[in-house]
């Protein structure tokens, strides 16, 4: 069986990754829409018409007018932008958050797919809190680094031109985008105060969650816990701290749809730090595009990933 699927928004960098991972499959037939007319509603709607399942790669208000414009249709959406991710009416598209995760995206008609720098630190937060590792309420802070397509076409050219610093640290007014889905998909109730910057490397990603360490929450409690909430996960790994080394490299990842966590520290300084690895396009962005796609409409997880 052929499913159709049209990505609006396929000509941006993460569409163009999403095309990448889905052209030559043969269960997939991709929608075409004339690039001339990529942002004509009418041209889009008839593009939604005739798909299965559409990808919007989109800014968030073009996301919100694609929701307007499939009202009365029955395609069904991942929306890779920030606009509906902490939206009752649509399920979060991260599978290895749950157990009932796969059941919900496999039967919604309204996926939101996480950020990138979310779902770094979803992965770590979330199965801590659930464990009782991290109180909801204890004051956190996440730092990250990202890869200059994490900021979109206007980012890469930037960084291209040669205009751009070669780091800079940003979203110091702490409202950054990501901060209500970390909130609400982590299980936070104080909002965590986040670090987020960007390198001159085109992709891959670091997050950092630094913890104060006790009797009950030491490294190996800390790992524990992740390595049991993802133990049978193909896309979530967790990695003990002496095989990664002592330097951590953000671009590790890139090109796969893996994320990696490891927990670093020390129980007797009482200091630790947890690292999530992820290619900002793979696991952050298009690979997880795809891995919802393939199972709402029911086909092998990690095909093409
Ligand atoms: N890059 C990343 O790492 C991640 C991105 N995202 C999210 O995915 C979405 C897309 O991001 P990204 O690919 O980086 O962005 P880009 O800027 O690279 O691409 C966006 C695309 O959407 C097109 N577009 C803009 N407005 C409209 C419209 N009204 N109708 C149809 N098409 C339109 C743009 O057209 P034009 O070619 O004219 O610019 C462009 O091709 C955003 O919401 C972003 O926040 C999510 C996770 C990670
Ligand atoms: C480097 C950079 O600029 N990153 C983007 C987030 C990228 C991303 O994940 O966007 P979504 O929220 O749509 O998922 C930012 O900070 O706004």
């Amino acid at each position: 069986m052929t499913h159709s699927v049209f990505i609006d928004g396929e000509a941006g960098t993460t569409g163009l990754q999403i095309r990448d991972r889905l052209l030559g499959r043969d269960d997939i037939r991709l929608v075409q829409l004339d690039p001339a007319m990529r942002k004509d509603p009418q041209a889009r709607a008839d593009c939604f018409a005739q798909a299965d399942v559409a990808i919007l790669c989109l800014p968030d208000a073009a996301a919100r007018e694609a929701v307007t414009l499939t009202a009365d249709m029955d395609v069904r959406l991942i929306d890779a932008s920030t606009a509906h991710r902490i939206d009752p009416d649509w399920v979060f598209g991260f599978p290895e958050l749950a157990p009932e995760m796969r059941e919900r995206i496999a039967a919604a008609r309204l996926v939101s797919n996480p950020g990138c720098y979310s779902t770094g630190a979803i992965a770590i937060v979330a199965p801590l809190v659930a464990a009782g590792l991290i109180d909801e309420t204890e004051a956190l802070s996440i730092n990250a680094v990202s890869g200059y397509t994490g900021g979109g076409k206007a980012m890469v050219a930037d960084f291209e031109a040669g205009t751009a610093p070669v780091h800079f640290i940003y979203g110091l007014d702490q409202r950054h985008k990501h901060i209500p889905e970390i909130m609400t998909h982590g299980g936070l109730l104080l909002q965590p105060v986040f670090a987020p910057s960007v390198g001159n490397f085109a992709q891959g990603m670091a997050v950092q969650l630094p913890l104060q360490l006790d009797d009950d929450r030491s490294v190996a409690a800390l790992h524990q816990a992740l390595a049991d909430h993802y133990a049978n996960e193909a896309f979530v790994q967790v990695v003990p701290a002496d095989q990664i080394g002592a330097r951590i490299d953000p671009t590790a990842l890139n090109g796969s749809n893996v994320l990696r966590i490891s927990v670093h520290g020390d129980d007797e300084t009482g200091c630790a730090t947890i690292v999530a690895v992820l290619d900002n396009l793979g696991k952050g962005a298009s690979g997880a595009a795809v891995q919802n796609m393939n199972i709402m409409l029911g086909l092998p997880e990690g095909t093409s990933l």
